[in-house]
């Protein structure tokens, strides 16, 4: 199992986690590479210019989202929408992770665009079947 830690790499360095995930607003790629070194390093990409300077810098990948609505995350832009995923599929190069306000019933328009990677939170939490949303969800990707 891969470890990704959010935000805090003193605690990513000292737990011996295999990455840190960074938000547009934390330290950049760059900075974060010289710390962590060959660690895995991920960002949250809200718009394809910020997904192409994570590729730039050296990201092993980047969320995309939120494609709908979340109320899971406050602090969040407006929804980006599939067309987002579409672009990234097309021209990004690194892995990426779909993410925000993916549900059961709207992860097909997701993977249509492109998606291979998608992450769910509410959806999963929220189920009072976690382990059978996660397999729906599963068979879906495959
Ligand atoms: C699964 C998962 N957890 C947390 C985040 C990042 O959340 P947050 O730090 O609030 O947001 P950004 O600063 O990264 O925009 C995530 N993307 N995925
Ligand atoms: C943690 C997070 N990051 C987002 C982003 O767009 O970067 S949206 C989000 C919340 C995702 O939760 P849910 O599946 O419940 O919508």
């Amino acid at each position: 199992m891969t470890f990704i830690v959010n935000d805090y790499i003193d605690i990513a360095l000292k737990s011996e986690a295999d990455g840190i995930h960074l938000g547009q607003g934390d330290l950049s790629i760059v900075e974060a590479r010289k710390i962590v070194g060959d660690k895995i390093i991920g960002i949250s990409t809200h718009a394809i210019a910020e997904a192409r300077l994570a590729e730039r810098q050296g990201a092993d990948y980047i969320g995309v989202g939120p494609i709908f609505r979340t109320a899971t995350k406050e602090d969040v832009v407006d929804p980006v929408s599939v067309s987002y995923v579409r672009e990234v599929a097309q021209s990004i190069q690194i892995p990426f992770v779909a993410i925000g306000g993916i549900k059961l019933h709207n992860v097909d328009e997701v993977i249509a665009a492109g998606a291979t990677r998608i992450c769910a939170i509410s959806e999963i939490v929220g189920s009072k079947d976690v382990r059978g949303t996660c397999e729906a969800f599963i068979s879906k990707l495959k």
